[in-house]
């Protein structure tokens, strides 16, 4: 008997057998204002796969000082390197192209639907897994927009998107991409937007930093393998390019809070380099799949004005993959090789 027999004339249409991926990248504030903001880092510093202190050692600080002081300081920043355009920031608007173009790209394949969420702010990953299981889809692919693993990322994704199926009757199977730091097309497309981005420059860098963001030093001890994996994909690099460790150096940024965080810190080696008399440096982040405030006003803003200040003659930063035909390429492959059996 088939299923058309058996099913009534009453019963509603239903939705499935497609195939959901979802791209997820950290997360932004809707706006530069000082209650957008605050909304925003509540979320993002409550969090405990990022701030792994004792709540009740945490909580009076984050509610005392951090909330009050740091949403006017971090909106400010965040103006400087706003999509005017989009009124947007833009990790928003490359994480909302990557999904449409990588939409595109599986337009042979009908089943296949992309969509794309934020971990802390809007649109939200219950949100978006919601709307996919609506659209039919069994089976959801969760990429967390991390080349490089690290609980206080690619987990934290992870978590949210396994917290969405608990509200769910009818669960979708669920997949999540492992990180990619050591995958060769990624290796392949650093390298390339490397070369191109000297090529275009009239001179050539002493030195070249790949400027990781940091995480507390504590989290490595506890078996995090993050650092592991950054200093991996800096070695393929070299491998790939020919460089020395003194031409290619690794080094972390962004650090937050008195920790000791992963070393060397970015901030003081751009400092160091320009005292010690390197006159032309180069920095890239190859953590990052996106421009956003980290590489933007971080590193192509403060870092570049810290090396000139010191002695440095000449900066660059060479731009995250972002949504660019080899950025693409590489989101591509790994999708296609995950959902391996799914299509
Ligand atoms: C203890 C705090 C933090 C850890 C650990 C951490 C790890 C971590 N973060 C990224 C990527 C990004 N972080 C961004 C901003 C940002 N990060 C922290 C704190 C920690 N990050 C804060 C408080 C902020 C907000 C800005 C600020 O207040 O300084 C961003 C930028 C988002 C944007 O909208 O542009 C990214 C991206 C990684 C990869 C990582 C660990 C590996
Ligand atoms: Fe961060
Ligand atoms: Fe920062």
């Amino acid at each position: 008997m088939s299923i058309a027999a058996v099913k009534p004339a009453s019963h509603p249409p239903v939705k499935h057998g497609k195939v959901g991926v979802l791209l997820v990248n950290l997360g932004t504030p809707d706006g530069t204002d000082y209650v957008s903001m605050r909304r925003y880092l509540k979320e993002f510093l409550t969090d405990r796969r990022v701030i792994e202190w004792p709540r009740a050692l945490w909580y009076p600080i984050l509610f005392g000082i951090v909330l009050n002081k740091r949403p006017q300081k971090v909106g400010k920043a965040y103006e400087v390197i706003w999509n005017k355009e989009k009124n947007e920031s833009y990790l928003r608007t490359y994480t909302r192209s990557q999904a449409e173009l990588m939409a595109t790209s599986f337009a042979g394949h009908p089943d296949v639907i992309v969509d794309w969420a934020m971990r802390y702010g809007q649109p939200s990953i219950a949100s978006r897994m919601e709307h996919l299981q609506k659209q039919g889809c069994e089976r959801i692919l969760v990429f967390p927009l991390y080349p490089q693993y690290a609980a206080a990322t690619t987990a934290t994704v992870n978590d949210k998107a396994f917290e969405a199926l608990l509200k769910m009757r009818w669960q979708p199977a669920l997949r999540t991409v492992p990180p990619y730091h050591d995958d060769p097309v990624y290796i392949e497309a650093l390298a390339n937007s490397i070369t191109t981005h000297l090529a275009g420059l009239d001179w050539e860098p002493e030195v070249v930093l790949a400027s990781f963001h940091g995480i507390p030093k504590s989290y490595f001890d506890k078996g995090d393998p993050y650092y592991c994996q950054c200093q991996k994909t800096a070695r393929l690099l070299r491998d790939r390019l020919g460089w020395s460790k003194e031409k290619l150096q690794v080094t972390f940024q962004s650090r937050f809070g008195p920790e000791e965080w992963l070393q060397p810190y970015t901030d003081k080696t751009v400092e160091k380099l320009a005292q010690e008399g390197v006159k032309r440096i180069a920095v890239f982040n190859p953590g990052f799949v996106s421009d956003c405030l980290e590489t933007l006003e971080e590193i192509a803003g403060e870092a570049g004005e810290s090396f000139l200040h010191n002695g440095g003659e000449k900066f660059s930063h060479i731009p995250c993959l972002n949504d660019s035909p080899e950025g693409m390429a590489v989101l591509e492959s790994v999708v296609r090789r995950e959902l391996a059996g799914w299509i």
